[in-house]
């Protein structure tokens, strides 16, 4: 055995020896502030994985501590939670008080952070932020090692100011913030309608009309410049009008000339939800003694938001029983499925209802952006349809609609330099060797998605738009680098419940925008920041000019 592989067996049952000072890792992890012990050895392993992956650390001398003699019992290589780099915080708060500095980083940006930490502290880290502990890991093939740990019952950060908010008022928890059995349930009976691809097909029709309606309207209301006001708002309506065909089978009347006080008043509520719950998902939850301002502004609109989905609810269930004219599938199969009650349902209906707009409106937001700024891309997508159109003789059917190689390239590509979910996680069921560190049970781990996306290691070009790299005739792409985009959706048994239909009303939409009009862009470029979901600094003013 060499020197160098003996001098890191032993340095590595030294440091798994202190792993005894650390917490039960059952579900706590470590409040101490964590030393840096950069300069203690990895293993020959990874010393060879270095070369072929480009985030291992490259080999150091040991310089640490005495070593034992004692080289029988501990894995090899795998160094204690412990010794998890990362940056350097106050005891009980760690990094919190530096995200209030001036010049300190930001919540609205924690993807930024996320992505600069990686640079400083490689494929692993570690950071507690308040109550908030932490590990970020910027290695798809170690993110990898969770996915493929994951049990029956994922458990991801819960929203809890959502959580606190329906506990206060008696409400189910939905299956967002649920956990382990009660997810399950919830998420057994959900999924059967909302990931299988014909159940979400047999929608296309009703929500192709509403993409349809959609391009009417922006027609419409173009200024003298060809500019849609307000874009960010049209397309909210645009968003809840297009998961009505689905929750409710009716038009809610949102694309209107005069949409309904209702609508106007979920849009506007909507905003202000997301927007309060960005800081209070992060900050102390002081919420949970009394109600901040922060929280009560969250509150009101939540209420607002309760109020108008369970009425949109209460009213369809009411017409499905005086008439057999009035269904809607979804609801009648939660309510005649026996496993949840009309209080579930509700809940499970609400949460869809907001689920769908504020994600799907900034994707889109997004992806009309990334194709006005880029021509090329926007001609290339245009012929794709032409031809589509060409060889169909006529207008496209949904089912051509969703097969179209460059639209959904145009959708991942923008979805990775605006990955609008900037991170997904997972509390870990049992203990995980990650990136060489002993990962305890418990631990919140999450995937540095906007640091990888905008690594020029993994990615061409990162900061380029490329829809090309996702075609089959593109690049020859690491399969495991290929998959990364579809963790923007998350992963396994607790993955996006409404990504089917998500992307069914993206290729729709897009497909007919383009279509209909040719999009420039003329202004400043927008930034990206977290309003929970990834938005653009500012309204975003895009030029829809009719095509010939
Ligand atoms: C571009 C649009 C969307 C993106 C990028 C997105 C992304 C995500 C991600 C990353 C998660 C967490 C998954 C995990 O932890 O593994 C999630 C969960 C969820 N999403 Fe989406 N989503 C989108 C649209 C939608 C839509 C349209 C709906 C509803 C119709 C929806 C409903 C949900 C629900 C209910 C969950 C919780 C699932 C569970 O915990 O079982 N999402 N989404």
């Amino acid at each position: 055995m060499s020197a160098l592989r003996k001098a890191s067996l032993r340095a590595c049952n030294v440091l798994t020896a202190s792993n005894s000072r650390m917490p039960n890792p059952a579900r706590v992890v470590s409040t101490s502030p964590r030393k840096d012990q950069s300069a203690v050895t990895l293993s020959f392993e990874d010393a060879v994985a270095a070369k072929t992956c480009p985030f291992r650390k490259p080999l150091e001398p040991y310089t640490g501590a005495p070593l034992s003699d004692d080289l029988s019992t501990e894995p090899v290589g795998v160094q204690p939670f412990s010794s998890v780099p990362g940056p350097q915080g106050l005891p009980f708060v760690g990094t919190l008080f530096q995200y209030f500095k001036k010049d300190g980083p930001k919540f609205s940006k924690l993807f930024e952070v996320q992505k600069q930490r990686s640079e400083e502290f490689g494929p692993i880290y570690y950071e507690q932020l308040g109550n908030f502990h932490t590990v970020v890991v910027s290695s798809p093939w170690e993110y990898n090692k969770l996915i493929r740990a994951e049990g029956k019952f994922p458990n991801r950060k819960p929203m809890d100011p959502i959580s606190h908010y329906r506990l206060e008022r008696g409400m189910g928890l939905g299956l967002v913030t649920a956990q382990g059995e009660e997810w399950y349930k919830q998420r057994t009976v959900v999924s059967k309608k909302m990931l299988k691809l014909n159940e979400v097909a047999s929608f296309a029709p009703e929500m192709a009309q509403v993409a349809d309606d959609f391009v009417t309207r922006l027609d419409a209301v173009r200024d003298a410049e060809s500019e849609v006001p307000h874009l960010d708002k049209e397309l909210f309506k645009w968003a809840m009008e297009s998961i009505g065909t689905f929750l409710f089978e009716e038009r809610l009347g949102c694309l209107g000339k005069q949409p309904t006080s209702v609508t106007q008043s979920f849009i506007e509520n909507l905003e202000g939800f997301f927007k309060a719950l960005q800081p209070l998902m992060y900050n102390l939850p002081i919420y949970k003694l009394f109600h901040t301002k922060t929280y009560k502004t969250f509150e009101g609109h939540s209420d607002k938001l309760f109020e108008i989905g369970h009425g949109l609810v209460e009213k369809k269930i009411a017409e499905m029983e005086k008439s057999s004219d009035s269904k809607s599938e979804f609801l009648s199969y939660l309510m005649g499925d026996g496993n949840m009650n009309s209080k579930e349902v509700a809940s499970v209906a609400v949460e869809m209802l907001t689920g769908a707009v504020e994600t799907v409106t900034s994707a889109t937001t997004w992806c009309l952006y990334t194709l006005a700024k880029n021509p090329r891309a926007q001609q290339k997508m245009y012929q794709e349809i032409r031809e589509a159109k060409d060889q169909a003789g006529g207008e496209l059917s949904p089912e051509q609609i969703a097969k179209m190689p460059y639209v959904k390239a145009v959708v991942k590509e923008t979805l990775r330099k605006y990955p609008i979910t900037y991170s997904t996680s997972r509390y870990i069921d049992n203990d995980l060797e990650i990136a060489g560190y002993q990962i305890p049970a418990g631990s919140h781990v999450q995937a540095n998605l906007y640091g990888m996306y905008h690594n020029a290691d993994l990615f061409y070009q990162p900061e380029e738009f490329i829809p090309e790299r996702w075609l089959k005739s593109g690049q020859q792409m690491d399969p495991v680098v290929k998959s990364l985009s579809q963790l923007i959706w998350g992963h396994g048994a607790r993955m996006c419940i409404g990504r089917r239909i998500a992307e069914q009303e993206m290729h729709l939409a897009l497909t007919k925008i383009v279509e209909k009009f040719s999009l420039s862009y003329h202004h400043d470029d927008v930034e990206p920041v977290l309003n929970t979901v990834m938005t653009p600094d500012r309204p975003v003013r895009i030029c829809f000019t009719p095509r010939e």
